[in-house]
This record gives C-alpha cells, sequence and structure tokens, in this order.
C-alpha cells in the first residue's frame, strides 16, 4: 500500500464514514440490526458492515423524506444553492478521503477515484448555479382573453437509485437537481458500494442539509423494499441508473403511481474510426471510451467499428496501450487498471471474451485470465470479432475491446444502429460534414466526435431506445425534479376604475 489512510481529522478515512441508516437527520442502525459486508475487490476482504435496511426502515425513510418536503420546498433558491455551492467546497477538501474509500469498496484506482470525487463535486456546483435560474413564463393568449402564467415547482419526494460504478458522481448527479429543485430524497445506493454515498450524505449534513431532505437507507434487499415504497403512493419520482433489466422492472412498478421517471440504463456504444481518421486521435479516444473506469461504464465503447484500410494500424496501437497498462490493487502507485466490481463481473466479462474467440475472433493483446486474489481482468483486444458473438448483444462492462470491419458509412451505421440500445456513439474523422452527417444518422442520445469521453456535468447525459429516458445535468437536469404548472387568468375588461 503506497496511499496512507488518513483524513483531515486525523482518523482513518474509512473508520470516519458512518455505517448506519441517516433517517430523518439521525442515523440509526437497521430495525431488525442486520448489517451487511462491505468487500474491497482487489483484496476480497471484508472492509466493514454496514446496516442493512428492511422494508420497516425504508418506509420510515420515505415518511421523513415526505415530512421534510413542505418546508424544504419554501425554502429560498439562493439557500439552497449555497449548500450545494459548500458540499463542493467540502467534497474537493476531502477528496482524497473520499478517494480512498472509493478506491477501498469500489476497486478503481485512486488516481481514477481523486478524478471521480472532482466530476461529483462538479455536479453540486452545476446544480448550485441552477438552484437559483428556475424560471417560468408569462403571456397572453392569441385572442387577448387571459394570462398564461407558467411556473416550476419541486416534483416531491424522490426516490434516487445509484449503481456501483460511479459511487459518487452518479450519486451527486441526481441529489445535486433534487437539492437545487427543492425535492426531499431517500437515496438507495447499489449494495457493493454503500460507504461513498454514506460519505456524502455526512458532507451534506455537515454543510447544513436540513434534517429529512436526504434520508439514505443501504440494503441488500431491494427486491423486497423497493415495489411497496414505488407503489405506496408517497413517491412522486425515480431516479434510476443502472441495468436496463431493472430499469424495465422499476418502470413497471412506477406506473401504478404514474411515479415521473429518470432513467440512466445500460448502453452498446458503437466507436467508429473512419479511413481519414487520425490515428493518435482514434487511439487515445478508444483508450478513454474503453478503459475509463476499467470499461465499467454504460458510456464505455461496447463494439468498435474500424475502416478496413486502417485497421490493422488501430489494432496493433491499441493493443500496445492497452498491453502497457498497469493492472492491481488501486491503492498501490501506478496502477492504472484495478479489479472488477466482483467475481460475478469478472467471470461475465471472460466469458464473453472467450465466446467471441470461439467465434472465430483473433487475439491481439491480452486475453489471459488473472489468476490469484482480486477479481482481475486482463486488458484485452479483441479483432476479427464474428457476427453473432455474444459482446455484440451484450454489455460487456470490462476492459476487453471488440474490433470488427467496415468498408461504408451506409453500411458501419446500419450495424451501429441495429440494436435496442441508444446511449453514445463515437465518430473518429476529420472530415467534419461527415462527422455532422454520422452524429445526425446514430442513433442515440449522446455523440463524441473525435473524442472518447462525453460526460460531463455541464451537458444533457442520457440516452434513447432501452438507454432510458430523461437527462442529467446540463440545463435539462434540474427539469426532471421539477413540475410545470400553468396558471390561466382572464383578462377582464381594461381601463376600469
Ligand atoms: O456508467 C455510466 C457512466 C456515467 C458517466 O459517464 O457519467
Amino acid at each position: 500500500m503506497t496511499i496512507v489512510d488518513h483524513t483531515h481529522t486525523g482518523r482513518s478515512a474509512l473508520a470516519a464514514v458512518p455505517t448506519d441508516l441517516l433517517i430523518d437527520g439521525t442515523w440509526r442502525a437497521a430495525s431488525d440490526s442486520a448489517r451487511m459486508d462491505v468487500i474491497n475487490p482487489a483484496t476480497e476482504q471484508v472492509i466493514t458492515q454496514v446496516a442493512d435496511a428492511s422494508l420497516v426502515d425504508v418506509q420510515a425513510a420515505v415518511a421523513a423524506a415526505v415530512k421534510a418536503q413542505a418546508s424544504w420546498a419554501a425554502t429560498a433558491p439562493r439557500a439552497r444553492s449555497e449548500i450545494l455551492y459548500r458540499a463542493y467546497e467540502e467534497m474537493m477538501r476531502r477528496q482524497d478521503d473520499l478517494a480512498l474509500i472509493m478506491t477501498s469498496e469500489m476497486g478503481k484506482p485512486f488516481a481514477e477515484a481523486k478524478g471521480e470525487v472532482a466530476y461529483a463535486a462538479e455536479f453540486f456546483r452545476w446544480f448550485a448555479e441552477e438552484a437559483v435560474r428556475i424560471d417560468g413564463g408569462f403571456s397572453q393568449r392569441p385572442d387577448g382573453t387571459a394570462r398564461t402564467m407558467v411556473l416550476r415547482q419541486p416534483v416531491g419526494p424522490c426516490l434516487l437509485l445509484t449503481p456501483w460504478n460511479f459511487p459518487a458522481a452518479m450519486g451527486s448527479r441526481k441529489m445535486g437537481p433534487a437539492i437545487a429543485a427543492g425535492c426531499t430524497m431517500v437515496l438507495k445506493p447499489a449494495p457493493q458500494t454503500p460507504l461513498t454515498s454514506l460519505a456524502l450524505a455526512q458532507i451534506l449534513q455537515d454543510v447544513g442539509l436540513p434534517k429529512g431532505v436526504l434520508n439514505v437507507v443501504t440494503t441488500s434487499r431491494a427486491a423486497e423494499v423497493i415495489e411497496p415504497v414505488l407503489t405506496g403512493g408517497d413517491i412522486r419520482k425515480l431516479s434510476f441508473t443502472g441495468s436496463t433489466a431493472v430499469g424495465k422492472i422499476l418502470l413497471a412498478q412506477a406506473a401504478q403511481q404514474v411515479v415521473r421517471c429518470s432513467m440512466e440504463l445500460g448502453g452498446n456504444a458503437p466507436f467508429i474510426v473512419l479511413a481519414d481518421a487520425d490515428m493518435d486521435v482514434a487511439v487515445e479516444a478508444a483508450m478513454q471510451a474503453k478503459m475509463r473506469n476499467m470499461g465499467e461504464a454504460c458510456t464505455a465503447a461496447n463494439r468498435m467499428f474500424v475502416h478496413s484500410s486502417v485497421v490493422d494500424e488501430f489494432a496493433s496501437r491499441l493493443a500496445e496501450r492497452m498491453g502497457a497498462l498497469k493492472v492491481g490493487n488501486g491503492m498501490d502507485d501506478g496502477v492504472q487498471v484495478g479489479p472488477m466490481i466482483d467475481a460475478a463481473s469478472r467471470d461475465k466479462v471472460l466469458r464473453l471474451a472467450e465466446d467471441a474467440i470461439q467465434r472465430g475472433a483473433r487475439v491481439a493483446g491480452g486475453g489471459n485470465a488473472s489468476g490469484g486474489t482480486g477479481f482481475f481482468v486482463e486488458p484485452t483486444v479483441l479483432t476479427d470479432v464474428q457476427p453473432g458473438s455474444d459482446l455484440l448483444s451484450a454489455e460487456i462492462f470490462g476492459p476487453v475491446a471488440a474490433i470488427q470491419t467496415f468498408e461504408t458509412v451506409d453500411e458501419v451505421l446500419a450495424i451501429a444502429n441495429d440494436t435496442e440500445w441508444g446511449l453514445v456513439g463515437y465518430v473518429i474523422t476529420q472530415d467534419v460534414d461527415l462527422a455532422f452527417e454520422m452524429s445526425e444518422r446514430l442513433e442515440v442520445g449522446m455523440v463524441g466526435l473525435n473524442t472518447g469521453l462525453v460526460s460531463t456535468p455541464s451537458a444533457p447525459f442520457g440516452g434513447i431506445k432501452h438507454s432510458g429516458l430523461g437527462r442529467e445535468g446540463g440545463r435539462l437536469g434540474i427539469e426532471e425534479f421539477l413540475d410545470v404548472k400553468y396558471i390561466a387568468m382572464p383578462i377582464r375588461e381594461r381601463g376600469r376604475a
């Protein structure tokens, strides 16, 4: 270990994280005293245990959110903005501590975890600025008989369900706009990564978020506890980031009470390298789009389509770059690739690579199973991936690059769009017209042109088709947490005394 586990307070960063539920401003154990293990995926050791909430606890959290809603909605936008701004500052002050917590429970390299803390904190700063810009409208009916006023109000108590792959950023991307809009919340983080969310909740408390506004329930019993609260009638908004399969179940449950939904679901991103691409740009973008977060990202390049005239150069340069990455415990110096989140994820990635190889793909780099402790997968580049290989229709969610070739723009667009998902696509070309044409024709919510990274707090993140509903971040992010109300008022006779 090269990074010392201490905090700004001098205590161990891990020991300083609350491990209970946050309900109505109070940290408390689960009502049945249940606790669950938090495991470090690099060492397979139990780091600590946290409360494992039951339905009773989650219902108490919802009740606290309901109780706090009216007074929180009535706070001045500036007050909400300042809480968010202080949270941004505090996250940055505790950047190393938060990164250490995240690396310990999730596995990403410490430097990457620090980057995520900064990314996550920026959502609080962005929405601090949005909180004071919630606007409306005022107009007259075309026939002059009435005034039309439009205002925006908080949607009400929200259920926020966050994933394990970006434990800080997916939390702040949901909590930021909810706080800015004046909504109260129940946050349920993924069971693999509860500590980062608990640490963020502690920060929000420390900077003055009133009790009951944010309630955090860590639980391994999602299947048991989510449906009753979604169908119970108190939750008015669901924001979920996770798999499409789970998203569809939640949408069906939410439909019973017509709960508003934001869904950030899976992806099957095409990464398209055209014949005229600058190869330095192409390889750099591929590294970003494939290796960010070890490939455990919904935005990860799942299918790489490279023009036949440049595929050999691209594949060999990508294999060289991926082969040079240092794999290991994210707390060790210089490590660039940490473990997969758990054994099931590691085994899935290895199985998908093996299936592609069995069907005729060539291994241009990597391809060996990593033995020993920790859920590691060697960065792997496969070329000549054959149609029908499972990894072309499943999210790989790991460090395996799957390359196919193409000849024409129409051909590659048809294959790229031939998927139920539509989150993001990447295009690498020096031809500006073609870049725009392809961006318009790709069936996705986001396009990276000559870049492998689209994620930023200032842009509307989200997908189409089975990749989701709604947008997070950017100017649209706060809209997801606001209801529109229109007031009609007849114009009576003018000029009366
Ligand atoms: O897995 C989802 C990626 C999220 C992001 O890039 O902000």
